[in-house]
């Protein structure tokens, strides 16, 4: 007999067993079965629709199935047994993971890119990327063309508020772009490969330099609430336990196994900023320092900053180095800036807490410098970079 059922999926099996694949919590399937075959239509998050059939072993409420053959657009999957409870009017299942898919591959990343440039004539050569209560940089583009987040395929959704989760392409200064109005955050829930993802859009949309802006607490005793730091160098803290968005198997179409991070940041774009800052006044609170990078969401502590601060960190935030090493592994080069929102409590004494309203009040303060800054940059850079 047939029977239409709508499974309520045990997430919390693949959240102890793949703890970085939690965004899956929003695969929705809808099961068919008749026995003994059983046919499944899956939608999941990353909009990949798939189609899986596989043999299972009914009991009157356990079913057992097979490994299967599955058929996921726009790539194949692997499928995993699953294993369905199935009550008179309720299902629960283990079901079937599209492991390939997780991984963001070049086919997924280049379906997105044909999508995007299907639909604007627009062919950027900048990407942006813009930090938290930073979003007004996508603004100043001319002749826009603006896709929410929510209708991309394949792309994840902006979940923290300061970020609006819009591609936005246009022109700036008469230069192609194109604009992320919000960025992913690893506490957000999304694997790593998710966070940097746009990353290889970008590439694979024609981008070569790649501007990032974020909002960070400012570590180094000289600095100053609403202080721009040029980023010169990264310390990323998740890497060294083994958190890389390169981790996993590498694409040679996206760049080398092992790729250098001592040119991270490039110094003719960096030489390039303190020009430009230096023209337009701002050398009184235009700095250069270093980045770190920790998972959040939560603040740190006083010790943490303290630490930081003695390794050498000159600024502390959740985002940017992850994006960053992606960039850098596909060959685009990268230009990075951090506006100084809050100091972070490097002192028992002090009274002040981080806090993201803080956070989001400063950028609006000093947006307007940091937009004519990353603007008239925009102008000034050269493409010529095809081996970055
Ligand atoms: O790095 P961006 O996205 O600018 O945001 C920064 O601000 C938020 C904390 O207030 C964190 O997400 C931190 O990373
Ligand atoms: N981790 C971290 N991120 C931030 N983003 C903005 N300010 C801060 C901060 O003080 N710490």
């Amino acid at each position: 007999m047939a029977q239409m059922v709508m499974p309520i999926s045990l997430f919390s099996y693949y959240e102890a067993v793949f703890p970085h694949i939690s965004h899956l919590s929003s695969l929705c399937q809808l099961h068919v079965y008749f026995f003994p075959v059983s046919l499944s239509l899956s939608l999941s998050l990353s909009l990949s629709l798939s189609l899986s059939l596989s043999l299972s072993l009914s009991l009157p409420c356990l079913s057992l199935s097979l490994p299967c053959l599955s058929l996921s657009l726009p790539c194949l999957s692997l499928s995993l047994p699953c294993l369905s409870l199935s009550l008179p009017c309720l299902s629960l299942s283990l079901h079937c993971l599209s492991l390939l898919s997780l991984r963001c591959s070049f086919e997924e990343c280049s379906a997105t890119a044909e999508w995007l440039l299907s639909r604007t004539e627009i062919r950027p050569l900048v990407g942006i990327v813009c930090g938290s209560g930073l979003g007004g940089l996508a603004e100043m583009l001319k002749d826009q063309m603006a896709f929410k987040y929510s209708d991309i395929p394949n792309f994840p959704q902006s979940t923290v508020h300061g970020h609006a989760g819009r591609l936005v392409f246009g022109m700036l200064k008469g230069k192609a772009c194109v604009c992320m109005q919000g960025r992913f955050h690893l506490y957000e829930g999304y694997p790593i490969h998710k966070v940097t993802m746009p990353m290889r859009i970008f590439k694979l949309l024609g981008v070569e330099t790649v501007i990032l802006t974020n909002a960070a607490g400012g570590l180094n005793q000289d600095y100053k609430v609403g202080d721009i730091m040029i980023i010169k160098d990264h310390i990323n803290m998740p890497g060294f336990a083994g958190n890389n968005p390169l981790a996993g198997p590498n694409d040679e179409r996206f760049g080398v196994r092992f790729p250098s991070m001592s040119d991270a940041y490039d110094r003719e774009l960096l030489q390039l900023a303190q020009g430009v800052g230096a023209e337009l006044g701002f050398g009184d609170f235009l700095r250069e320092g270093v980045y770190c990078v920790l998972g959040g969401p939560s603040f740190e502590t006083i010790a943490e900053c303290r630490m930081m601060n003695r390794l050498g960190a000159d600024a502390v935030g959740m985002s940017t180095v992850h994006e960053v090493i992606v960039a850098r592994h596909c060959g685009m080069r990268v230009f990075a800036l951090s506006l100084i929102t809050n100091q972070a409590v490097m002192d028992y004494d002090s009274q002040e807490k981080a806090n993201h309203e803080e956070v989001l009040e400063t950028g609006q303060l000093r947006a307007k410098q940091l937009e004519r800054l990353v603007s008239n940059m925009v102008t000034h850079i050269e493409h010529n970079n095809n081996d970055a």
